[in-house]
């Protein structure tokens, strides 16, 4: 078991370059089951545990699924298997991604329900209906949701209550391969979708309307395999983006997109940070008090909940009274607790966190609740007084290629150190 270990004070700078999206890459994999003919080649991929987890599963559906440096190749003409291993999927809910995949080409799939998880219960009810819409069958017994087709997938009209990002994913990939048409009103409009069309579209497929809340595709006979490369990482961007931020340091995010990021960029304005967009990245700096803000989460293109901790975080160093509502997630505050335990002022009302910003934090241990709440301790940890601990990485592993290498390039005091051995580390950080 490890822990990070952060020593507070330091002023971040210098340049630090941001991976392939988490989010994008996973729908990119599933997405390759579609190919009956020839290998998909991903690019830029982000060897995280979801990213390994993905493969794993692609290969106990009889796929071969291999991972380069960072890239992946996969060859799915001999895919045989349409049940999905429970030990898989619970240590990732995006493995339901495979759902869509597995109907369009083999009429059947079975997967483990997912559960629910830190941030709330999840369910995939919106995914089970666009399948229904489409001629699917489901039945629920002993923790697996089995859907049958007799014949191939029939295209519909699907209107979702909710732009939710996998189900728009998992029936626009099933879509492909469907006879006739499919719309899909009400669909997320994530950058990730984008992506997601991008590929099917390389692949062969009919997809219209990507990045707009209503998706058409056309059904196509046989998809085949293609070269694509993943798109930069929004959320990891986001997430250096507010450590240059809360140390009022002086940060170019390499490879950040700042039309992925237009909400976080206006809150960061509005608290007095600089958001420079420059050649291939951003460039952030902040000096001095920063204001307080008031932020809600959103689909796309309102503000990401899969950077609302970090911006709590950045509240928290602001002079007044902030405040976040979540509407995205029913139960994403789990980390208040834990920044609580850094004398963080908040209180929870509802959906709602007031923030007292301007507090001095101090140091303490505390663990990772979801990756980016464990991300938004570190980042807390960068301005608190003495050393922060932050357990239960297996989150923040889920989610971040390296975050404790690339922060000391960026001129932190942190370290990762197995627990137990950490007297000797501690000693090593605080006297670099
Ligand atoms: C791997 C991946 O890309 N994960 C992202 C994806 O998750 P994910 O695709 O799971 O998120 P969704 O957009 O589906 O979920 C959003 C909301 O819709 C609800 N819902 C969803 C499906 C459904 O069938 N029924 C239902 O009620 C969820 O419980 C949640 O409250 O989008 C989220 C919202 O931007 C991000 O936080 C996650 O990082
Ligand atoms: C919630 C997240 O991911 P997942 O949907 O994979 O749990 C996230 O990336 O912040």
């Amino acid at each position: 078991m490890e822990k990070i270990v952060v020593q507070g004070g330091a002023r971040l700078k210098g340049r630090v370059k941001v991976h392939g999206a988490k989010n994008a890459v996973l729908p990119l994999i599933t997405a390759s089951l579609l190919a009956s003919r020839g290998s998909v080649h991903i690019e830029d991929v982000p060897l995280l545990e979801d990213v390994k987890t993905i493969t794993e599963t692609l290969n106990s559906l009889g796929v071969e699924a291999s991972l380069g440096e960072d890239s992946v190749t996969i060859n799915a003409e001999n895919l045989s298997n349409t049940a999905a291993p429970y030990e898989l999927v619970r240590k990732m809910r995006a493995s339901i991604l495979v759902m869509g995949p597995l109907l369009a080409r083999k009429k059947h799939a079975s997967i483990p329900l997912p559960g629910g998880c830190a941030i709330g219960s999840r369910p995939i009810d919106l995914h089970l209906k666009g399948f229904e819409a489409m001629g699917v069958q489901f039945e629920v017994s002993h923790g697996c949701v089995e859907g049958f087709v007799a014949d191939r997938l029939k295209g519909a009209n699907i209107y979702l209550d909710f732009p939710s990002v996998g189900a728009t994913q998992n029936l626009m990939m099933a879509a492909t391969l469907a006879e006739g048409r499919t719309v899909i009103g009400n669909a997320a409009c994530e950058p990730e979708i984008v992506d997601l069309a991008n590929l099917l579209n390389a692949m062969g497929a009919r997809v219209r309307g990507a990045g707009t809340d209503e998706i058409r595709i056309d059904g196509v006979d046989f998809l085949r395999g293609t070269e694509h490369t993943v798109i930069p990482d929004r959320i990891e961007a986001g997430t250096y983006m507010v450590a240059a931020a809360i140390t009022r340091g002086d940060v170019f995010v390499e490879g950040a997109i700042s039309e992925h990021l237009v909400p976080l960029i206006a809150k960061l304005r509005e608290m007095g940070v600089s958001v420079l967009d420059g050649d291939n990245g951003i460039h952030v700096s902040a000096k001095g008090d920063l204001k307080p803000v008031d932020v809600k989460t959103l689909p796309y293109p309102g503000f990401p909940t899969d950077l609302q901790s970090q911006m709590m975080a950045l509240q928290l160093t602001a002079k007044g009274t902030s405040m976040i509502t979540e509407t995205v997630f029913e139960n994403r505050f789990m980390h208040v607790e834990e920044f609580k335990r850094m004398n963080a002022h908040i209180k929870i009302d509802g959906r709602s966190s007031v923030i007292e910003g301007g507090h001095k934090l101090s140091g303490a241990e505390v663990k990772s609740t979801d990756l980016r709440a464990g991300a938004s301790l570190v980042l807390t940890g960068l301005v608190a007084d003495g050393i922060t601990e932050v357990t239960e990485l297996k989150h923040i592993d889920r989610g971040y290629v390296d975050l404790v290498g690339k922060l000391q390039k960026l001129g932190a005091t942190i370290s990762r150190v197995k627990i137990g051995e950490e007297a000797e580390t501690v000693q090593q950080v605080t006297f670099a």
